[in-house]
């Protein structure tokens, strides 16, 4: 079903689409300024959600909320369903619930360790100690990241010699680790030369029928090549979200096709 509000083109998925997680009335605020009013978005489960949108809309500020990376940061309303969870209700396990929600960022920023213990560290503080199930891990997340052949034969080295397209397939894995639902990545190719984005890229895409993931591109041929979905944001509010080949080639909404076809001042 699709539903029109105002100036808002926003896709409501039907029952046969799974959704992952899912947003009311979010409202996010650094003190009086408002960075994003009233986003209602479902982020469905298994494909790629890309958020697309000019500098300042509120990208990152809505993707970092999503698993509480503003808190004491910013002021965030409304609600984020998760399962039968309200994320930004008080009594959530932040710490837990970043378990099944796993960010990366737009800079590699791997631990200054080998790369075996970049994946290792969060699974032992989660109480995975067993050597046999941490080693299985390490090469699922390796192999999941498509690493694994580059570094299988230098686990023990530091994780600062990789460079930056491995490092940041090196995050990956250190977030799937963990076997998260959701994977929310902010801008990862941006440090990144063409061949390490196209590699990232294509990782993603392998991720997704494991994962469902949101990400945040200033990259307009990047999200059409590897998202599903399009949310795009325009001063705080997201005023078109829909497939992603429909946004792109016949958005509903005229800053949308200004945005997507280059004409955004
Ligand atoms: N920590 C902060 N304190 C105050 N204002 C902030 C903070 N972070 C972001 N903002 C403001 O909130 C608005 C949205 O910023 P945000 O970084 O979410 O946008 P974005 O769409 O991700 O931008 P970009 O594409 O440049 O990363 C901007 O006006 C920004 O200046």
């Amino acid at each position: 079903m699709m539903m029109t509000t105002g100036n808002c083109y926003i896709l409501k998925f039907d029952s046969k689409q799974e959704i992952a997680l899912e947003t009311k009335q979010l409202k996010i605020f650094y003190d009086e300024y408002e960075a994003i009013s009233a986003a209602d978005l479902q982020i469905p489960r298994f494909k790629i959600t890309a958020l697309i949108g000019a500098s300042g809309s509120g990208k990152s500020t809505f993707l970092r909320s999503l698993n509480r990376m503003n808190d004491g940061i910013a002021s965030v309303q409304g609600q984020i369903w998760y399962r039968d969870l309200d994320l930004n209700s008080r009594e959530i396990d932040v710490y837990a619930m970043r378990r099944q929600i796993g960010m990366v960022f737009q800079r590699p920023n791997p631990f200054p360790k080998s790369i075996y213990e970049n994946i290792t560290f969060a699974l032992e503080r989660h109480g995975i100690t067993d050597k046999k199930e941490l080693d299985e891990r390490v090469e699922t997340a390796l192999r999941q990241a498509a690493l694994w052949d580059e570094v299988k034969d230098k686990l023990n080295k530091s994780a600062l010699a990789l460079s930056g397209g491995q490092a940041q397939r090196l995050c990956i894995a250190r977030a799937i680790a963990l076997k998260p639902d959701i994977l929310l990545l902010d801008e990862p190719a941006s440090a990144l030369d063409p061949i390490s984005t196209a590699q990232l890229e294509e990782t993603l895409i392998n991720l997704k029928q494991q994962y469902t993931i949101v990400i945040v591109t200033h990259n307009l041929p990047q999200a059409a090549r590897i998202s599903d979905y399009t949310a795009h944001f325009s001063q705080g509010v997201v005023v078109e979200f829909n497939g992603t080949t429909e946004t792109f080639t016949q958005p509903k909404i005229a800053l949308t096709n200004e945005y997507v076809s280059g004409d955004f001042g």
